[in-house]
Formats: C-alpha cells, structure tokens, sequence
C-alpha cells in the first residue's frame, strides 16, 4: 500500500523515536534475544510469531520477484561447509577484521567501529560547540552505518582537524590492522565505556569453526556467505540449464559471522538469513535481455568519484542512463540494481530513503569489476542491506584451480578461430626454490589469474620486472626471472571460457529490521498508539474478524467469515476478546494488520459487514460476500484503498473508542 496522506500528517505530530518502536517490537515479539532467560547472547535473536510471518512473507515476495519471474535455478546447500572450499575461496585466510581490547577490562571492539564512533563524537562535539542546530538529524541522516554510540562533549576542533577526521571517516572501511593501530594512537582514541587505553589490534576471524565426524580430522565451518555452494555445484547447475549461459541460480539460508562487539539489534547478528543469487554470464557479453524493461527506472546513485571527492550528493538517473554512462559497469549488474529496487519498494521501503553507494576502487576486492550497496537509511544511519557486485570469474577459477575439476561452459564455434591469449609460463626450477613453502599457494594463485589481472601483471612484469600476487594472506612479488606472462596465439574449435558471476547479495534480518523503521508512525492523537503501515503483501496477518461482543448469535457468522477469507488464501485472525473494538484494533495497528472486518448486530439481522482501513482508520460498509472480495482484493494488491471507496459507502457509525 501507498503511503496514506494522514500517516505523513501524524509522522509530523511524532517524530520518529527509536524506544517506542523498540518497544513495540519486543512487547509484540516480533522478534526477542535469543536464551534470554539465561541471561540472552549478543547478536543472536528469536523471531516470535509476527516477526516470523514477516520475514517468510518478504522470503515468499522474494522468491516469486526473484526465482519465479527470473527463471532462477533454486538451491538449498549445506550450511555446513567443508575447510578447503573456505579455504580456497580465501574466507580461512581473508575473513576477518580488527579486533581490540580495552587494558583493563577486557571488553572487546571492532577496531574501525571504534574509531568510527569516537571521531563521529568528536565531530558532534564541534558542531555542538560551533552551535549548529539539528546535529542529530543531520548525522543520522549522512553517517553511513552508526555503532555503538559514543557521547559526545561539546568541545570545539582546529579546522585542520575537522579536514583530518573527515578524511579518515571516508576511508574507515579501507586500512590495515597496523594503520588502525597507528590512527589510535594518533588520534588518542580510548574505549568509550571507561576511558580506559585499548591494544594494537589483533585480526580475528569471523567464521565459526567446527568439525565434521567423530574423529575430529575433517574440518569444517557455519559457512558465512551462501555464495560457495553454488560454485561448487557449477557444473550440475549449468548442466540443468543445458550448458548455456546465462542463467541464474538463488538459494535462501542460514548463514554465520562471529561478529566481534554486535550492537545494533537485527542489523550486527551472529547468525541471519541470506538470500543470494549467483547469475553466470559470459564475460565477452553482459547484456541482459530485460534490460530494456527496467531501461527507466530511476534510482539513488553515489557514485565512488563523489565519495572520493568526499561528497555524499546523489545522481538520480536512470538505470539506462547510468548504464549508457559507464558509471554502472554493465547492462546485467544495471539491470539487478533495478529489480532489487522494484523489490524493496515493493515490500514497503521507503524509495526517498534508499541509494544504491558504489564501492570505491580500494574497497572492492581485487577481481570485482564493479560493486553497489544498496543502502537503506535508518535510525542508525546508512545500512548496507544488499551488495550487489560483478565478481568476475573469480570464484569459479580457485575453485577450478584447486580441484582440478574445470568449471568453464563450452561453445562449439561453427569456424575454427586463432585466438589470442594471454598464457603464464613458470619456470618451475628457480620457483620452487625461490619461495619455498608459499610456492605452491603462489602458483595456485598465477594460474587463477583472470584475463584481466594477466593482463595487469603482464604489465607490472614489464615495468618494475616483478609481478604483484597475493597468495595465503600475503603479498608476494615474483620477478620476471621466474615468471613470464605473455600472448599466445591459440587454434579453437571450442570455445571455452570461465563465466562471470553478478552476485546480489540479500541480509534479510537487516532489509527487515529497515521496513520496520520506514513503516513506523504514532497517531496524532496518542503518542503511544503505534501503527506499522506494512503493505498487505509482507504484514503478517492481513485481516483483522473483530465481532461486537462474544454474543453467540456471531459465532456462525465469525466462522464463515473467517472460512471464506482462508478459502481466498488471505490470512485473517479473529479478535473476540472483551476489550473494546477501538482496543482491539490499536493492538493490530501495532502488528501492521492493513485490514479489519467487524460483525455486529447489523451484520446478523442485514448481512452486512464493515471493513477498516489501518492507516486511514476509514470505514466502508457492504454485504459480507462483497467485504470479502474487496478485502481478498486489497490483499493481492489489485485494488487500492482509493478505488475500494468508489466501490462501497462510507460507515461512519461507532467510532473507534
Ligand atoms: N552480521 C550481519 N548481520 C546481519 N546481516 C548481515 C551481517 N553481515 C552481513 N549481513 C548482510 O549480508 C549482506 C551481504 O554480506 P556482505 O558480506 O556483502 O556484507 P559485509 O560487507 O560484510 O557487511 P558489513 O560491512 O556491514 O559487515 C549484507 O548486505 C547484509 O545485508
């Protein structure tokens, strides 16, 4: 449902407060810490009844936006995942962040999230004392992810510092444990809670570890991302799809990150559900075939030249024309921006309050050609929901190169072609020798070398005489002596080549947390009424059967309205407890019930029903067959509000007490 008029009234009357929705939220169970009667774990939550059928009715639109509409191939992998494929993928070496500890105390935090959070306090300090009004909002409004709140002290900086801490915020996702160590000490950062000093940081790795077996000797990992079992399952998949590409596969799941200090309810957890797509294209043709259907949508855009010139204004293009530019890398990756804009529009985002930020050149991993966030603002600032990257044809080559299993398609060519191809050529005997127990890591990584990156490194041989490769976590520099990368021609009579993988990247938990936050308002009235204007299609429950009072004469009439209703596959509940009917709907209001129907004496003696819309709180009065359809109606979204008051007359009998 569209935003009604009278919501963004009240919304003015009641500024958003993130306690009244936290309230609501854990008062109605949407969703509570997990173990809470022993005392609860940090970022590990239960989802209660309404939080459940939220989250399965923004799966279920997911699935149908996605899976059904795409043509998708469906997967369901295991959440436990083998160590070599981790290993491989390079999650055992690269997963993890900077970790440190306050001296004294012990308690943890996640090096930049501290930095973060004392030189944003800093900086709300000196507007504080510079007297610029509506600091909050406006931090709320450009702080790209918020943590833990550090307070801030009215303390007025040097410009020159100002500049500084400006220009470290821009960069906090980009430096190594050493630089956020050194930018610590500089900047005389203390843990937040006792002012105590804090440690160098430490790497910690988020992954869970476990082992598969009684014997202990196989290891294994809560796999952190799904993306893994689908490229170990390629070939199967491209084999389902009769050796073409493009296609795409999707899987919904669980998946695990021991994050160090969680903090902001659903949107830090150490466990969550993931849904990711992994669409396989040739890399010589990423046009899309619908992309002309989505050619005119327009999105939110940050683009990295803006960031790096530390701006955070918006483009607001087209798709076609972000595409045509050359600021979105090509028509697959343009096309999946747009369509996970019409899906989170769809479940109810706000579309003023989504951007989609692309990832600067130092922040996306060395193969991704190109990556946005989707990034939903909220009370804790700007979150990334959805990533959204070109991944290249890395994940399938390490995979491939391990294993010894080529995971490439194949294309007959009608002619047989000469091509040209950039071939690397080790000489084994001064390799081994030279780097010694890295080699066979090394070597792993030349031989997993896109064609972009020989490209680069054949470049790199040529200029400094020593190629760049990172192999087991580290930096290595082969010189020429040893490595020679150079173009080959090449008779074909097959074409073969590794796809590349655009990879949209869903956090449920944290897409649901940020609807809630959209969909929250207070009456104008009552500060304390809450409602959840969630559109029909993810609310929980869709229909509210509210009978006058408990007079047997309804119950007949209470079970075949409810009967129909379910017929129709429109989820309804029946309230018939004794509190009055206003009571009765505020309570829904709060769980984002958008429709309510209410029996009365009228209803028995008439055949008549009244049927309450939750945001307006308008009612419109009919013959029950005639409520019902409107309500199945309104709930397959082929009618709006404003089309089903055309259809029925207004009620204005009893008001809402
Ligand atoms: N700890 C978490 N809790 C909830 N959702 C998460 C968490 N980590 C990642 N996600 C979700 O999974 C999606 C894809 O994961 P990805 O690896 O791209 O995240 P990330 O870049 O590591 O996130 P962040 O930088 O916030 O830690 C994210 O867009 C987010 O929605």
């Amino acid at each position: 449902m569209s935003q009604p008029k009278d919501q963004v009234v009240n919304k003015t009357a009641h500024p958003f407060e993130r306690p009244s929705l936290e309230s609501l939220l854990i008062r109605r169970f949407f969703f509570a810490p997990a173990f809470e009667i022993y005392g609860g774990v940090k970022g590990l939550y239960d989802y209660g009844p309404p939080g459940s059928s939220l989250q399965a009715n923004i799966l279920d639109t997911w699935r149908k936006h996605f899976i059904i509409e795409e043509e998708m191939l469906e997967l369901d992998t295991t959440i436990m995942t083998l160590s070599d494929v981790l290993k491989t993928s390079g999650h055992v070496d690269k997963f993890t962040d900077w970790m440190v500890r306050d001296v004294k105390t012990n308690e943890v935090y996640r090096a930049d999230h501290l930095i973060e959070g004392v030189l944003e306090a800093r900086l709300k300090g000196d507007k504080e004392a510079r007297g610029v009004q509506a600091v909050q909002e406006e931090e709320d409004a450009t702080a790209k992810k918020k943590k833990k709140k550090v307070k801030s002290v009215a303390v007025q900086l040097d410009d020159a510092v100002v500049a500084e801490y400006e220009a470290v915020l821009a960069k906090i996702d980009n430096y190594t444990g050493a630089q956020l160590g050194e930018l610590i000490r500089e900047h005389k950062i203390l843990a937040p809670d006792t002012g105590n000093e804090v440690t160098e940081p430490v790497e910690f790795n988020l992954m869970f570890d476990s082992s598969i077996g009684p014997t202990g000797q196989i290891k294994g990992y809560l796999r952190p991302e799904t993306a893994q079992g689908h490229f170990v399952n390629f070939n199967r998949l491209l084999d389902f799809n009769n050796g073409r590409v493009p296609f795409a596969s999707a899987q919904i799941g669980k998946s695990f990150r021991n994050e160090i200090s969680p903090r902001s309810g659903l949107l830090r957890v150490r466990e969550f559900t993931m849904a990711e797509i992994e669409h396989f294209v040739d890399p010589l043709d990423k046009s899309h075939e619908r992309f002309s259907l989505v050619k005119d949508i327009k999105l939110r855009l940050l683009p990295k030249d803006v960031q790096s010139a530390g701006r955070t204004d918006i483009s607001e293009l087209t798709i076609g024309e972000a595409v045509s530019s050359g600021m979105v890398d090509n028509e697959t990756l343009g096309y999946f921006l747009a369509r996970i804009f019409l899906f989170l529009t769809k479940i109810g985002i706000n579309p003023a309050r989504l951007r989609f930020r692309q990832h600067m050149s130092n922040e996306m991993a060395h193969y991704a050609a190109d990556c946005w966030d989707a990034e939903i603002e909220t009370s804790y600032g700007w979150i990334e929901c959805v990533g959204c990257a070109d991944r290249s044809a890395y994940d399938l080559t390490v995979h491939s190169v391990k294993t010894q299993n080529k995971l490439v398609v194949r294309q007959p060519l009608k002619e047989p072609r000469v091509v040209e191809k950039i071939v690397a050529q080790l000489d084994k005997k001064a390799f081994g020798p030279m780097f010694k127990r890295d080699a066979k890591a090394i070597e792993e990584a030349i031989l997993a070398l896109s064609d972009e990156c020989l490209k680069k490194a054949m470049a790199e041989l040529q200029e400094k005489q020593a190629a760049t490769i990172e192999a087991n976590g580290q930096t290595f520099e082969v010189p020429v002596s040893v490595l020679q990368i150079q173009p080959q021609q090449i008779k074909e009579m097959v074409r073969e080549f590794v796809p590349n993988v655009i990879e949209p990247s869903f956090g449920i938990g944290r897409i649901l947390y940020s609807l809630l936050e959209h969909s929250y308002w207070a009456r104008a009235d009552d500060v304390n009424r809450g409602v959840l204007s969630l559109p029909p299609v993810v609310a929980p429950i869709k229909c509210l059967i509210v009978p006058l009072s408990n007079n047997t004469e309804f119950k007949p009439l209470v079970a075949r309205v409810s009967h129909q209703l379910r017929s129709l596959g429109v989820a309804s509940r029946v309230d018939d407890s004794n509190a009055s009917i206003g009571k009765r709907y505020a309570r829904n209001d709060e769980l984002g019930t958008p429709y309510g129907v209410t029996l009365d004496f009228a209803s028995v003696k008439n055949n008549t029903m009244t049927i309450r819309e939750r945001d307006t709180t308008l009612q419109l009065i009919g013959s029950i067959d005639d409520v019902i359809q409107l309500v199945a109606q309104l709930c397959r979204g082929d009618l709006s509000w404003a089309e089903a008051q055309q259809k029925l007359p207004a009620y204005s009998g009893e008001q809402e007490a």
